[in-house]
């Protein structure tokens, strides 16, 4: 059986060919105020000029991303939670509304569209989302589901519908007798497959998947997946699949997308993402999946520190105040033994890891017995004066205004003078594996 396109070639997207750009997103930016009270965003300082700021307060969510989706491919889209992820699909799919840049959809700019010619594109772009359950109207039936869009957007009349929905179900693995049941009597798959079915409805071009799997038992997950790649062959579609989850970006991916803080910090092939991962944050999330032995314990690595505020995320490079492999600062000379240890130093002051120690105890922890030669031997030595403890004195306590000033003392002069903080990182790199350009944003590529 053959479901054919109700809509007429033209919207068909076939005018592309595959391996072309689909959809090309250019300089993205989508920023909330933080809460949507009348004053939010507004801030007063006595000591500026004029002393209140509007739109201070900005969750930067999706902040300058840029990319290409091709026309029959998975790019996946991978990253912690709150990194942007979901606001990045919905601002591409124009369900939310961009801040700023470019999302160029079959020659047309999305980000500019409005009224009718946005409500005719909307049916070559569909989104399916995490949870099967909430997103069907449990009082509807789910040949009324499927048909939905298709009623919202004038297509076939009701035979027609019917008709095509039957053959919907069908091509997503469910009984076309589902026609009249209710969604509570599926389970979570055949929800989802519903879903699917309801999202090719409209003949799209381009599917944004946000965790379409998340919700589903891992026995079922494969099987949703494997439905969705014989969907996408069958009707040439192309999908920007949104996950935490690695092994799932793995199974369904041609390409991946890492995104960190509102940033896209690593784009390759799959394999080339997954068998030679450039930058530090794919390579801790690599480390931190699961490793199934038991014995091998839970997870190799683990991610140190919390993700930064996207109100005000770190300059230079967003990932640099997580980052185990920060760039020592140009101008100081320096081993690359003593760098490694003073920026443990640095971080172990910053997260206050460690019990109060003396002088002697500090430098022997931390640096062997040898501080770094120098100036910054003279900065380390008075960061270690503030935190130390005397023994011989009553005093076992620092203050925490003394750990605080070592902590910006060793910010300042080694963590914020490093090319990962003064300049934003993009860099090209030669594939290992393939052809496909391999973008990583770290300047240990410079
Ligand atoms: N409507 C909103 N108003 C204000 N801030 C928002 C809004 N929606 C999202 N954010 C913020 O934007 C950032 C990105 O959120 P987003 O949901 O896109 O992340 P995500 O990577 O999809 O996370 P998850 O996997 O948990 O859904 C977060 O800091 C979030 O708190």
């Amino acid at each position: 059986m053959t479901v054919s396109s109700p809509l007429g070639s033209e919207m068909s997207g076939e005018d592309i060919a595959y391996g072309d750009s689909l959809v090309e997103v250019d300089g993205l930016k989508k920023y909330f105020n933080q809460d949507s009270g009348l004053l939010s965003g507004v801030s007063f300082d006595p000591n500026q000029f004029p002393p209140i700021d509007v739109g201070q307060q900005r969750v930067k969510a999706v902040d300058d991303v840029s990319f290409e989706i091709r026309r029959g491919e998975t790019l996946g889209l991978v990253g912690e939670s709150g990194c942007g992820k979901s606001t990045l699909g919905r601002t591409i799919l124009r369900l939310l509304e961009p801040t700023d840049g470019t999302i160029n959809f079959k020659g047309d700019d999305l980000a500019t569209l409005s009224g009718e010619e946005l409500r005719q594109k909307r049916s070559e772009i569909q989104m399916i989302f995490q949870d099967p359950q909430s997103s069907l109207d449990p009082r509807m039936r789910v040949g009324q589901i499927i048909e939905e869009p298709m009623r919202a957007h004038d297509m076939l009349d009701d035979e027609g519908r019917e008709e095509r929905a039957k053959e919907l179900l069908e091509k997503v693995g469910l009984d076309p007798h589902h026609y009249n049941r209710h969604p509570h009597a599926f389970s979570g798959g055949q929800r989802q497959r519903v879903n699917l079915a309801r999202a090719l409805s409209v003949n799209p071009d381009f599917i944004v998947c946000d965790e379409p799997v998340s919700a589903l038992d891992v026995s079922i997950q494969a099987q949703v997946l494997n439905t969705m790649e014989k969907l996408q062959e069958e009707f040439g579609l192309t999908y920007l699949f949104i996950a935490h989850d690695l092994s799932v970006i793995r199974h369904i991916s041609d390409r991946v997308a890492v995104m960190y803080l509102g940033n896209i910090v690593e784009l390759a092939d799959k394999e080339e993402l997954f068998e030679n991962p450039q930058h530090p944050y794919t390579e801790a999330l690599l480390e931190s999946i699961p490793v199934p032995d038991p014995r091998k314990g839970e997870a190799r690595g683990v991610l140190e520190g919390e993700v930064p505020s996207p109100i005000n995320p770190p300059s230079g490079c967003r990932f640099r105040t997580r980052c185990p492999r920060l760039i020592a600062p140009d101008e100081y000379e320096w081993t690359d033994e003593k760098w490694d240890q003073t920026r443990a130093f640095m971080r172990a002051v910053k997260r206050r890891t460690f019990e109060p120690m003396t002088d002697e105890e500090l430098r022997v922890e931390f640096f062997g017995g040898t501080l770094p030669q120098g100036e910054p031997g003279e900065i380390v030595e008075e960061a270690i004066d503030l935190i130390a403890t005397d023994h011989a004195s009553d005093e076992l306590e620092q203050t925490q205004d003394e750990w605080d000033e070592a902590r910006e003392l060793l910010l300042d002069s080694f963590a914020r003078q490093s090319i990962c903080a003064t300049e934003e990182p993009a860099y090209e790199i030669e594939p290992e594996y393939g052809t496909d350009a391999h973008f990583a944003a770290c300047h240990l590529h410079r």
